[in-house]
């Protein structure tokens, strides 16, 4: 059976959008998507390629946001993705801005920023120390959740990770369910680079909640006032995340429609 698709990205951070509105078209019997699908249709060479699949659900007079990761498996939240996701439903759906999104990790609303889209992200959770691993090196992480797992960890180099082909060992009685991994260096006043090793996905060129968390667990160590925006540059651009008054997290930055067609995948 072939089926419509999209193809978008956050700052490089990929996704396959799937339009479902009725959910009869990728979900079985209890509305769940296959894991094997997700695969087939991130894979990058036999497949379309992704991060994630972003699947569009019609729930009540909204949408919801089916996230899933390359490796199919769920998680409750991602950053880049509901931005491609406020910009396919705005430009496919004709929903208008802003525009309420519902999601695993709750309802998140999405608005016009010149050409580019912030997301009202919530209140992030500072949930302390940790650590995480690579090669048998250790550095101290904090942990933030954006609604999914976050360790950040501060580095003078971002090349100090290595090549990051595998997930950074971490503390599983902290991270049950695992966790993306963060690694940042400072470049000025409200000013870091990050990269990203993504559970589910591997290194990525952006992650949306990471930079938010990275933004949290910056401001934390700089005392910075809420109210301050940190500017977060990633591999495939640049985000803005700010740490407002009434402690929600707004993120801003693109959102691209590049391709659509049917697959039969
Ligand atoms: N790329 C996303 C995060 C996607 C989910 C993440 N890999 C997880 O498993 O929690 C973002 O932009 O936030």
């Amino acid at each position: 059976m072939s089926y419509p698709f999209l193809k978008g990205h956050g700052t490089e951070n990929d996704f396959v959008v799937l339009p479902d509105a009725d959910g009869t078209v990728h979900g079985d019997a209890d509305g769940e998507m296959s894991a094997d699908r997700v695969r087939a249709l991130c894979d990058r060479r036999a497949g379309i390629g992704g991060d994630g699949v972003l699947r569009a659900v019609r729930r009540g007079d909204g949408w919801f946001m089916d996230y899933r990761n390359a490796d199919g498996s769920v998680s409750e939240m991602c950053g880049n993705g509901v931005r491609v996701f406020a910009r396919y439903l705005h430009e496919r759906e004709g929903e208008a801005f802003p525009m309420p999104i519902q999601t695993r990790a709750g309802v998140k609303v999405v608005d016009r920023s010149g050409d580019e889209l912030t997301a009202d992200m919530g209140t992030p959770e500072v949930l302390g120390e940790t650590s995480v691993s690579v090669m048998g090196r250790t550095w101290p992480a904090q942990h933030v959740s954006m609604g999914n797992p976050h360790a950040v960890a501060f580095v003078d180099d971002l090349a100090e990770a290595g090549p990051l082909l595998e997930a950074p060992e971490h503390d599983d009685a902290v991270f049950p369910d695992g966790v993306n991994v963060e690694f940042v260096v400072r470049r000025g006043a409200r000013h870091v680079s990050m990269r990203v090793h993504e559970r589910g996905s591997g290194e990525t060129r952006s992650c949306g909640t990471g930079a938010c968390a990275v933004a949290v667990a910056t401001a934390l160590a700089d005392d910075a006032p809420r109210g301050t925006t940190y500017r977060v540059d990633v591999p495939g651009g640049t985000l803005h995340v700010e740490w407002t008054e009434d402690d929600r997290i707004l993120m801003t930055g693109p959102a691209v429609l590049v391709a659509e067609g049917t697959t039969d995948l």
